[in-house]
């Protein structure tokens, strides 16, 4: 039996209760001593338990079978995803890729992870592993789950449906979900093909960031992430649950599906955002604002002000900045930055930079602006509004080097010529004119 539809709940970080089956949730305690349904009570938490209120993260699941029920794990082939982020030695050169072509044998979600590159790891509860995504078929009789981390899924083409323990996340490109560590799910494609963008987080979940002088509103608002309702399965068969633990990959054999949740509550929870919602706030008197004004969420480190994980997108938005050199000035930064392409153009960069492309500038590694660019926006009209439309770009920005794997700086996707698009940025220096 298959409960239907799929509907959500507003809200981030939310205290969520929702049943799939009337009274399916236990009332005033957690764990009764008969769960309604005959269904079993399990806590899955994704903080240490006296982590402090506003940041403590748990759920309580009433499921058909506890997550137990299922044979050994052995190792599983990982291919091209990995936590290893010591294969290489890190070039601080600029590097660019173009989209990763669709795969021609069958591939499905977990199968066509390729990681691009990383820092920090499970051991370390820090940092992240980003790798891209290009699949072909809908998972079929096994189901995933992350041990090391939290998912940022970033769809680039193609939609994807995501079924977990807890409910049922529809996204399409320009939205984004969030598995939290250790959910369960499959993935169904209901375009044939997807691909898109992975960011692990093997840090502290990503919150919402405050938001100082902007006041009370504005960039990502809280209302505007979707949590999904109950909703659950209760199917038997062979299937494989497959594991990352530890940076590799395990499978196990299971009798039934994990989505097996008829009720849960609590805020360890996935949920998606529409980045089209994001309220974007910028200068509307002088200078190109730093990019922080352009975060949805973040993982802070344990240092105060400074952030294991910055999540931040380029919308479609206004620029009126007057006597303002308008895109994203030239600059080094303490950061790192891996860029990824949603839709359209990325201001910065008219040529080369693809949707489903990605680039990346470690840690004081000069950028901005290529040649061409430059010469357009220093010649640009700035006594007049200027539309960014068709675009959507994200920036995963870290605090620790990203260091590229080996499959990244050998893949052929990657740009040997990316250096050329600055080598135009000839001398313009005259003593004799101010
Ligand atoms: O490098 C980039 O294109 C990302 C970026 C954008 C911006 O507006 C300011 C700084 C920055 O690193
Ligand atoms: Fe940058």
């Amino acid at each position: 039996m298959t409960s239907p539809a799929f509907t959500y709940r507003s809200g981030f970080g939310n205290e969520f209760a929702t049943e799939a089956l009337p009274g399916a949730l236990p009332v005033g305690r957690n764990s009764p001593q008969r769960p309604p349904y005959g269904l079993y009570a399990e806590q899955i938490s994704g903080t240490a338990f006296t982590a402090p209120r506003a940041h403590n993260r748990r759920s309580w699941l009433y499921r058909i079978r506890p997550a137990v029920v299922h044979e050994p794990f052995r190792p599983l082939e990982s291919g091209r995803l990995t936590s290893r982020f010591d294969e290489v030695p890190a070039p601080p050169t600029q590097l660019r890729w173009n989209p990763p072509p669709m795969p021609e044998a069958p591939t499905d979600f977990i199968a066509g992870l390729a990681t691009m590159g990383g820092n920090g790891g499970p051991q370390a509860q820090t940092g992240c592993g980003i790798h891209l995504y290009a699949a072909n078929r809908s998972m079929a009789g096994r189901f995933f789950y992350d041990a090391d981390g939290e998912l940022l899924i970033v769809p680039q083409q193609g939609r994807l449906r995501l079924f977990t323990e807890l409910g049922v996340l529809e996204v399409e490109p320009q939205e984004i979900a969030l598995i939290p560590r250790g959910i369960r799910f499959r993935v169904e494609l209901p375009d044939g093909t997807a691909r898109g963008y992975v960011c692990e987080n093997f840090g502290a979940p990503f919150r919402l960031p405050d938001l100082g002088p902007i006041g009370s509103n504005g960039l990502a608002n809280p209302r505007d992430f979707l949590t999904p309702d109950a909703w659950y399965e209760d199917v038997d068969g062979d299937f494989e649950l497959v594991a990352k633990f530890d940076g590799a990959l395990w499978t196990a054999r299971i009798d039934h599906s994990p989505l097996d949740v008829v009720a849960w509550h609590g805020n360890h929870a996935p949920c998606k955002y529409d980045l089209r919602r994001f309220n974007t706030i910028g200068s509307i008197g002088f200078d190109h604002p730093d990019p922080s004004i352009f975060l949805v969420l973040h993982s802070p480190s344990d240092t105060p002000g400074v952030d294991s994980i910055d999540f931040v997108i380029f919308p479609p938005r206004w620029l009126v900045q007057e006597d303002t050199f308008r895109p994203p000035w030239f600059h080094r930064n303490v950061a790192s930055e891996f860029m990824g392409l949603i839709h359209g153009v990325y201001d910065a960069k008219e040529e080369g930079f693809l949707p489903g492309g990605a680039s990346l500038h470690n840690c004081m590694s000069g950028h901005g602006p290529d040649a061409e660019t430059f010469a357009k926006a220093t010649s640009a009209d700035t006594s007049r509004p200027q539309r960014i439309a068709d675009t959507m770009a994200f920036m995963v920005e870290t605090r620790a080097v990203i260091r590229p794997t080996r499959h990244a700086l050998e893949t052929a996707e990657l740009q040997h010529d990316y250096h050329r698009c600055w080598q135009g940025l000839a001398k313009r220096f005259d003593p004799n004119h101010p």
